[in-house]
């Protein structure tokens, strides 16, 4: 399997190379030269499976220059109950209207990141063993990101990780989770700015070649193509636990902000999962609600961007939105650079004439959610069921009633435990949400952050210096 650039300008590259990579050289984000295509019986096949033998099977699709031992051990150490808190690793719950949950937040930052990034962090390890080089990562967060980031890196040899975040703006938990590690290979630095100033100075310094080449810089954004394959596993084993048989069709409703988790829903509807929508969920911040309704992209700067109780998906440009672009135009590099041209220069673009295929072709509807809505829907789902879901859940279990179809079986992605944003639980229910073993004190714990205007240069400057020692 090789991978191409949505803009169409980077030479075929192997897993490994877009692995360490980041962005493609031409600004583009790297994606396979086609998705392998799964046919019926190899789903009959994979039904039984436990995740990590799923996660193998289609992980080595992917990441054919990995040695097919290697991969399945790094695998097996990396899908376990003992991290994911269960031997199932995402179980589903059942609502009593019918809405299934597919749990993906009980891993060690108590987000759907550690999902992937429990996987990136063993890959990295892997394959800079075998090249002989170090990786200086540059991650930019709104909150859930850089934790299950940081967690998974630690300590690792040859790895340091630089993780941006907006100043002031992540949950009391969130800031405790990634600001109280003083490993020597973490740096947290705070952003005047939201997470789009994050991403941006990100992506500034992955189209530095110089810079980027000199100091080795990678990504564990979504940006990095392994994120995405490593979430499209969950979409598989959500649909066998939410079916019981593969005659069935489901559905998805995804909270999305930076667009990779409902990215890889496609990906996964691509290669044959019987998805019958892919239902996008965004908070106030409805960049992606008003595509998916409209055809027209209109990305928004930070003064534009509001600041909400569902703050991971606090964002106005949706980064890999430009992979879903690229297949939505038929796989067209060329079209894709133009219109990516547009919004870097802060413009955005319309493309309503293909609307009727967004929804036909690949399966997308979207709804939004509001503060209210999300107090509403955390206060009916404790009444109803006694479950206790976070902000971010609540806006697509809020958008996934809305839009529901009768006789749809409608799996809501949950993106994060209630603990991380305790505030607006305790503004819903009058209660602290349920904080699992191992967090009480974190708030109280030292922290270690610098704080920087959002300035690529100056983040350069913090990198040098660090590396310098
Ligand atoms: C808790 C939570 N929910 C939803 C999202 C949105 O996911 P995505 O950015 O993949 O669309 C994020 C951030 O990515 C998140 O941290
Ligand atoms: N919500 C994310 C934003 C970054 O998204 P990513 O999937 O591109 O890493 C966060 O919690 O940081």
């Amino acid at each position: 399997m090789k991978y191409l650039s949505t803009r169409g300008g980077m030479q075929p590259q192997s897993f490994s190379d877009i692995l360490l990579m980041g962005l493609a050289p031409d600004g583009g984000l790297a994606l396979p030269e086609s998705y392998p295509q799964i046919s019926r019986s190899q789903l009959d096949a994979w039904r039984g499976l436990s995740y990590a033998e799923l996660a193998f099977e289609i992980i080595r699709l992917f990441a054919t220059d990995i040695p097919e031992a290697d991969l399945k051990d790094i695998v097996d150490r990396t899908y376990t109950a003992a991290v994911f808190g269960s031997a199932d690793i995402t179980p589903v719950k059942r609502l009593s209207d019918g809405l299934v949950i597919l749990e993906l937040s009980n891993g060690p930052t108590l987000a759907f990141k550690d999902m992937a990034m429990q996987l990136l962090g063993n890959l990295f390890e892997y394959v800079l063993a075998k090249k002989g080089q170090s990786l200086n990562i540059l991650g930019a967060t709104s909150g859930d990101t850089g934790s299950a980031a940081e967690y998974a890196m630690r300590g690792k040899k040859g790895i340091n990780v630089f993780m941006l975040s907006p100043d002031g703006l992540m949950s009391a938990f969130q800031r405790a989770q990634m600001f109280s590690l003083q490993d020597a290979n973490i740096h947290n630095i705070a952003i005047k700015g939201m997470f789009d100033d994050c991403q941006d100075i990100v992506k500034a310094v992955q189209n530095d070649h110089a810079f980027k080449a000199r100091y080795q810089i990678g990504t564990v954004n979504s940006i990095n193509w392994a994120r995405v394959v490593a979430q499209v596993v969950y979409y598989f084993k959500g649909y066998f636990n939410a079916t019981s048989s593969n005659d069935e069709q489901v559905s998805f409703c995804v909270p999305s902000g930076n667009f990779g988790n409902v990215c890889a829903g496609h990906i996964a509807r691509q290669m044959g999962l019987p998805v019958q929508r892919l239902i996008v969920a965004t908070n106030e911040n409805d960049v992606l609600d008003e595509f998916f309704r409209t055809g027209v992209y209109r990305p928004r700067g930070t003064a534009n961007t509001y600041v909400t109780s569902s703050p991971s998906m606090d964002i106005s440009k949706a980064s890999n939105f430009e992979r879903f672009v690229f297949d939505l135009l038929g796989r067209d590099g060329t079209a894709v650079k133009a219109l990516w041209a547009d919004v870097d220069a802060g413009k955005g673009f319309d493309l309503s004439a293909k609307l009727a295929d967004a929804a036909s072709k690949f399966g997308f509807v979207s709804g939004k959610s509001n503060h209210a809505d999300r107090l509403a829907t955390i206060r009916a789902l404790d009444a109803s069921d006694g479950v206790v879901v976070d902000t971010h859940t609540a806006d697509g279990i809020k958008v996934a009633r809305a839009l529901r179809l009768a006789g749809e079986t409608v799996v809501c992605l949950e993106t994060a435990l209630p603990a991380k944003f305790a505030d607006t639980i305790r503004e819903a229910l009058d209660r602290d949400p349920p904080r699992p073993a191992g967090f009480d004190g974190l708030e109280d714990l030292p922290q270690k952050v610098v704080v920087f205007d959002a300035d690529a240069a100056r983040v350069k400057a913090f990198v040098e210096q660090t590396l310098a020692g």
